[in-house]
């Protein structure tokens, strides 16, 4: 069973710039509230017909510095066109020995280290207050559902997959220092990016079950006698890592579309009805019309 509709959306990240296995049906451009997604939504097809929605991150030129990355008009977009689940990618630096670069983690935990500078909520500045609940920051449910899919995948290779663990996303650009490093790890992060805070809690508020499917490309700086982490050394690893997260995507993708078709996502839908602090007949009329292109069900103008 297949739909026309765009259940899924994949956000590709550095090196992951196209998937592999689809038919190109068409590309979008989508204008949202919160202005331009990072690149036109390309839109294709599974070889059993179910269509996917897929965003490069960076832009398909990685143009875009993670601090600059329009995360609100992605989400947005992404929820606009019907998505449900987003599979999200991103290459990771390790905090752990017994991550090897080459290696995948599903996280479920995130510490934020962002620095205030992004926007990390499309509600703010409407006269509108929302809190959205993000103690569990990933979706349980397509955790589990993509994780045993991916060890599979991956068991006729030597790369091994981490669930569990803990992803730190720092502002970046610059790579931490050893002190912070070291830091990360006595805090019990695992890995680090520069990508999934705000993007988790944007696909929270729009009630989108998000997972992010995580290569390790380098160990950080904390690894005492070794030089710290370059651009250089993620680069090396980072094409190896992409072509199997290609692979990944091509094998887990009709199963994560059919798993949202047949409705078994369930602990995030309906978690924003009652998120909205403010009451409806104080809501400013223009701020429910915004909110509508996300989430229509409770902010109909
Ligand atoms: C290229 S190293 C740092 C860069 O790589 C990761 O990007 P993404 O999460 O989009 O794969 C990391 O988050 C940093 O943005
Ligand atoms: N060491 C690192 N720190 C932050 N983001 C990264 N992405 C890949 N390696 C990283």
């Amino acid at each position: 069973m297949s739909s026309d509709k765009v259940l899924v959306g994949v956000i590709g990240g550095s090196g992951l710039y196209h998937l592999d296995n689809l038919t190109f049906i068409k590309k979008v451009e989508v204008e949202t509230p919160w202005g331009k997604p990072s690149s036109p939504i390309t839109i294709s097809a599974l070889p059993n017909g179910s269509q996917i929605a897929f965003i490069s991150r960076h832009g398909p030129h990685h143009t875009i510095t993670p601090t600059e990355v329009p995360a609100r008009a992605n989400i947005a977009a992404l929820k606009h066109l019907g998505v449900q689940a987003i599979v999200a990618f991103s290459a990771v630096g390790s905090l752990r020995e017994e991550v090897a670069p080459g290696h995948f983690i599903i996280p479920d935990q995130i510490i934020d280290r962002t620095k205030g500078i992004r926007e990390d909520t499309f509600f703010r500045g409407d006269g509108v207050v929302v809190h959205s609940m993000f103690g569990d920051p990933f979706s349980g449910q397509l955790n589990a559902f993509v994780a045993p899919r991916v060890e599979k995948i991956l068991a006729s290779t030597d790369v091994k997959l981490h669930t569990g663990k803990t992803v730190v996303c720092m502002e970046g650009p610059a790579f931490s220092t050893r002190a912070e490093s070291i830091m990360y790890r006595q805090w019990g992060g695992d890995i680090i990016n520069m990508s999934v805070i705000p993007e988790a809690k944007l696909a929270r508020e729009c009630e989108i079950d998000y997972t992010l499917i995580c290569t390790s490309t380098d160990y950080d700086a904390w690894r005492v006698g070794e030089a710290p982490v370059t651009v250089e050394e993620v680069v090396k690893v980072l094409h190896t890592n992409a072509g199997n997260s290609r692979a990944v995507a091509a094998g887990i993708l009709e199963e994560v579309a059919a798993h949202v078709e047949a409705g078994e996502l369930t602990e995030i839908r309906g978690s924003m009805k009652f998120a909205c602090i403010t009451r409806a007949d104080v809501q400013p009329k223009a701020a429910r019309e915004k909110y509508s292109f996300i989430l229509p069900e409770y902010f109909s103008s």
